[in-house]
């Protein structure tokens, strides 16, 4: 017998060969899935009845600072240097490794609400986050955040505490979390620390995730202190491959835009926060033109405000099509396959279609709604009039965490609760 079975639902595969399956079942057993298809022999112990609603892969967000949540409206409307500098690191200094998993149990919590099934973390205290991603039965690519700002002593500790967390967590949760390198940005780590990072990351065979040319002040510091941009900066330190997630990208010459394709860089395009922080705006359809794997993340809370990949979705078409003056780039399935199928392939994670033998990571989408009807095409909707909001059921690795609308895996007016007094307590040690 299997574990789950969801039926009469409008799939959504994201598997090419497949497509979409307008009233289809999926079979899930032992975490993975087991069939997919229009009727099944099988019986299970649990059977959704998903008549009227989307059945899909699950979210992934490529780029999140999920402890951040704590911070959600903390510091709006300004520069980034100004925001980092004299807002969010005096206020991370004071932040104890308790804040930081109330905030990520807030952060697991919206992201399960919002259909999102995995996310890649850069923070601190991250063991906190790995326990909360563990906690909460939800899937994550997690790294500790290494800035050594050329200090040769710092630089040791910090790759001690991130090549500690790797080796703790890799593989950890029955899989669930995978470690990766977590070098902060080529303006914040030195050429040295830079170097010796990647060499440990492909000694320990796990993945890198790095800020790139979010702004214009990294760019002008690069060219001025290297004589190069970040880009051609990080070739020449043999920085780049497949194991790199590239969060932002957004100071790109058609130069720089080769090389990421040419080596298979994943970018994470986060435009939420780059509108919010006026950072600039990511050349994705240059980046897709060229073949490179552009998928999509949020950012921290401190700079969305929110954990919503639905919102980042239709942001990412808007802003495309705005940029270039062209409304056919980004359509919605190309977007809906950065939110998915790429990011899945950025992480090196078995998920974002539902096909045989994949994760059953998925969710299920409520149809039933005024904002939704009627219907020409699932896409369409999903991207750009559907929110995190409309998600009822969120699964994964065959684990159902939110089932109609309730959460499952956690208590959810008691994170909400704890996260507030974390947030009171800690002004309170900040004090303003
Ligand atoms: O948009 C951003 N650009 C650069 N740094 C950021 C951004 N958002 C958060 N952090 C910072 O990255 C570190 C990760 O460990 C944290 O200090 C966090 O505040
Ligand atoms: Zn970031």
């Amino acid at each position: 017998m299997a574990d789950l079975i969801i039926k009469n639902a409008y799939i959504l595969t994201m598997d090419p060969e497949a497509g979409d399956i307008k009233n289809g079942v999926v079979v899930v057993e032992d975490g993975k899935i087991k069939e997919v298809g229009t009727s099944t022999e099988c019986t299970a112990k649990k059977v959704i009845d998903a008549k009227g609603s989307v059945l899909m892969p699950g979210l992934v967000n490529t780029h999140c600072h999920a402890g951040m949540t704590i911070f959600r409206g903390y510091a709006d409307d300004m520069q980034l240097q100004d925001w980092l500098e004299n807002h969010i690191w005096p206020a991370e200094a004071k932040l104890t490794d308790d804040d930081i998993y109330a905030g990520t149990r807030l952060a697991c919590l919206e992201m399960i609400r919002s259909g999102t099934i995995a996310f890649a973390d850069m923070y601190i205290h991250e063991n906190r986050v790995a326990q909360a991603v563990d906690e909460a039965g939800i899937r994550a690519a997690l790294s500790y955040g290494m800035i050594d700002f050329g200090d040769k002593e710092k630089a040791d500790k910090e790759l001690e505490v991130g090549s500690a967390f790797v080796k703790e967590w890799n593989g950890k949760a029955g899989g669930r979390i995978i470690t990766m390198y977590g070098p902060h940005a080529p303006n914040t780590c030195s050429r040295d620390f830079l170097i010796r990072v990647k060499e440990q990351a492909v000694r320990d065979n796990v993945k890198l995730h790095i800020h790139v040319l979010e702004t214009e002040a990294e760019l002008n510091y690069m060219k001025e202190n290297f004589g190069m941009c970040s880009i051609h900066f990080l070739k020449g330190i043999d920085f780049w491959g497949t194991d790199v997630l590239a969060a932002h990208c957004v100071w790109l010459s058609d130069g720089d835009i080769k090389i990421l394709a040419e080596y298979g860089v994943n970018i994470s395009h986060n435009p939420n926060s780059n509108m919010k922080l006026a950072s600039g705006i990511c050349p994705v359809t240059k980046l897709i033109d060229a073949g490179a794997n552009v998928c999509l993340g949020t950012d921290g809370c401190a700079s969305n405000n929110n954990l919503d990949m639905f919102e980042e979705m239709r942001s990412a078409a808007l802003l495309q099509k705005v940029s270039v003056m062209d409304p056919t780039v980004l359509p919605a399935r190309k977007v809906l396959e950065m939110a998915t199928v790429n990011g899945a392939k950025a992480l090196g994670i078995n998920s974002g279609m539902l096909k045989e033998g994949y994760n059953a990571d998925m969710i299920i989408i409520d149809m039933n709604k005024a904002h939704l009807a009627p219907v020409y095409d699932v896409a369409s909707h999903l991207v750009y009039a559907a929110s995190g909001k409309d998600v009822r059921t969120t699964i994964v690795a065959g684990k159902v965490l939110m089932d109609d609308g309730k959460v499952l895996s956690m208590d959810e007016q008691e994170v909400i609760d704890i996260a507030i007094k974390a947030s009171k307590d800690l002004l309170g040690r900040i004090g303003n």
